[in-house]
């Protein structure tokens, strides 16, 4: 195990946001977070990303607490996407991916970080956009340049460890239909490079078309973990959302959740 969580648990006043989670991500697998609003998927991230500390329980990468990894070797073999990356200055799209490389600096050269940067933009789609100023773009403009950003961090394999981890909070969650299954085809491809994924999603059908396994999370507890497709069943799904839905064979090897809507309450 290269990234493991055992037992952690956080607590804020009286209130249990995690409890107990025990979990391990694997290089070239992408592991999916998924659960209701408010059921923990962040904060596990976060502990998982080295950003927080558990209250009880532990996290190893690579056999150490990543609080007690130096920071920038740290950010050579994790990379974070969170939900909302705000930059305060008028930098270009590729000054704002090229910032990742910093934890690089003396390790890799001028020419191969502008490799770098040009490759990941072109893997997130947005190579085009390579000379705009970040804050003039859309939501989903500036969520594919952050993902551009995390996949910059972590291009090469280093000598700090052996294995990779891409944490992306929410992905997809501003994307249009194509650009969703083209990050997480991408996030597919980075990982068969041997990084490890670790990616919180809403959309159970984007998690059945790309995940290897899932983690289901439901008011702090880990109520599930798995391959996807053991994991991801319709009962088990429809309890923890509370809604009404069905898995229907799609034909093309997996399965496609349809969820009813509940009955409009009736008119006054
Ligand atoms: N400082 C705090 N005090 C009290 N509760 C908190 C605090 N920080 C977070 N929480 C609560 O902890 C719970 C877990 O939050 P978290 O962001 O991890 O959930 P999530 O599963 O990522 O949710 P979402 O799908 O809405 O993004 C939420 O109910 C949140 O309101």
């Amino acid at each position: 195990m290269t990234l493991t969580a055992d037992a952690v648990s956080v607590h804020v006043g009286s209130a249990t946001l995690l409890r107990a989670v025990s979990l391990a991500a694997q290089p070239g697998e992408v592991l999916g977070l998924l659960g209701p609003n408010g059921a923990g998927k962040s904060t596990l991230l976060s502990l998982l990303a080295g950003d927080r500390r558990p209250d009880s329980g532990s996290v190893r990468l690579h056999g150490r607490d990543p609080r007690r990894w130096p920071a920038e070797a740290l950010a050579r073999v994790r990379a974070v996407m969170t939900q909302s990356a705000s930059v305060g200055f008028d930098f270009t799209v590729r000054e704002v991916v090229a910032l990742a490389r910093l934890p690089h600096a003396g390790r890799s050269s001028a020419a191969e970080d502008r490799r770098v940067v040009a490759a990941a933009l072109e893997l997130a789609d947005v190579p085009h956009l390579a000379d705009r100023v970040y804050p003039s773009l859309s939501g989903g403009e500036k969520q594919r340049v952050q993902a551009a950003r995390a996949l910059a961090q972590l291009w090469m394999a280093t000598d700090d460890a052996p294995c990779r981890f891409l944490m992306l909070d929410e992905p997809t969650a501003s994307l249009d239909l194509r650009h969703q299954h083209g990050l997480l085809d991408a996030v597919r491809r980075f990982v068969s490079s041997g990084v490890g994924a670790i990616v919180v999603l809403h959309d159970i059908n984007l998690a059945a078309a790309y995940c290897d396994r899932v983690a289901l999370l439901d008011r702090g507890a880990l109520i599930a973990c798995g391959p996807t497709r053991q994991t991801l069943v319709a009962d088990r799904l429809a309890a923890m959302y509370g809604v009404s839905l069905a898995a229907i064979d799609d034909g093309q090897g997996g399965p496609h959740f349809v969820v009813r809507a509940p009955a409009a309450p009736a008119a006054p």
